[in-house]
């Protein structure tokens, strides 16, 4: 990744899924795993990331910070403001750029528990990260430098699309479109799988027809380049099977019920970052 090439220290604090997920991509695209630092407290997970990576690890977030450059915090919101005012003294002392990747965590919440001025970007990756197909939102603060929104770039682009948002107040959109958004699409393979199997169709085959269809969708929509109204209407014969299923999609409310769970999810980002006040 020559531009991409990330050659600074990092240190990620939470050595779980996603932190493993966003490892593994910075790791296969060339970075050099001694550049990268983790503190986990499980001991398993620790001897993992070690083994698969080659990463340093340790148990306490403070020794994985030590000259760190970026400190990407990958624990959950509950267990944040503990975190972060753990690490208080390196990001003071060594003024690096700090990655959350944590719902409904603010970046003001984030400057307080650090101990005032730091470099922030707010992210919200999605699991889909597991397979390098993730989608994140990113949000700067003022003090984050050209290089540093680079640095950002490169280490949430390493595990999938990486899109900024200018207004922080969106990134509870974002966490409710692309963050819960995977469990959106398994849903509906499930509802599909489901209703195949009620119309005669043997589970395994419905399973394995659904999934390779939402695959197929998926990638269309990549490498189509049309938009998705376009690449919907070229399977709607008129008349044919589609136009039967999309007309009882409509008259069920199916673009009324994805907007009110949208909403519901946006909403539930703001009350739980407004209950990690602090
Ligand atoms: N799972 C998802 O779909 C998404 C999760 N996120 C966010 O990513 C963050 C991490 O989520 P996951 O990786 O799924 O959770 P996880 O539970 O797999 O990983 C969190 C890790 O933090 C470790 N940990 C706990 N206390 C610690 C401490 N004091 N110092 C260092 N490590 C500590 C835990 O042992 C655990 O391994 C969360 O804040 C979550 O909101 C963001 C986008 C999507
Ligand atoms: O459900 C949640 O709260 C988290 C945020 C995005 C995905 N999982």
């Amino acid at each position: 990744m020559p531009e991409t090439q990330l050659n600074v220290r990092i240190a990620f604090v939470g050595g779980g899924n996603m932190a493993r997920s966003l490892i593994g991509g910075l790791v296969r695209q060339g970075m050099a795993p001694s550049l990268i630092a983790v503190a986990e407290p499980n001991a398993e997970l620790r001897e993992a990331l070690s083994r698969d990576f080659g990463v340093g690890v340790h148990a306490e977030g403070a020794a994985a910070a030590a000259g760190a450059a970026v400190i990407l915090l990958a624990v959950k919101p509950q267990v944040m403001r503990t975190v972060c005012e753990s690490l208080q003294p390196a990001v003071q002392a060594q003024a690096p750029l700090l990655i959350s990747i944590a719902a409904g965590i603010r970046i003001d919440q984030l400057e307080h528990w650090c101990g005032g001025s730091v470099a922030v970007v707010r992210s919200m990756p999605n699991t889909p990260a597991l397979v390098g197909a993730g989608a994140s939102g990113l949000c700067a603060n003022a003090q984050v430098s050209a290089v540093q929104r680079g640095q950002a770039e490169t280490i949430l682009g390493a595990a999938g699309l990486a899109v900024w948002i200018d207004e922080e107040a969106q990134m509870d959109v974002v966490t409710a479109l692309s963050g819960s958004g995977p469990a959106y699409f398994f849903l509906l393979v499930e509802a599909l799988e489901d209703a195949a199997v009620a119309q005669g169709l043997p589970r395994d085959a419905a399973r394995a027809l659904a999934t390779q269809t939402a695959l197929g969708a998926g990638r269309m929509l990549r490498e189509d380049g049309e938009a998705p109204a376009v690449l919907r209407q070229r399977v709607t014969s008129p008349g044919g099977t589609t136009q039967a299923a999309l007309d009882s999609f409509a008259a069920s409310g199916l673009r009324e019920t994805v907007a009110r769970a949208v909403a519901a999810a946006t909403e539930r980002g703001r009350e739980l970052a407004a209950k990690s006040e602090g």
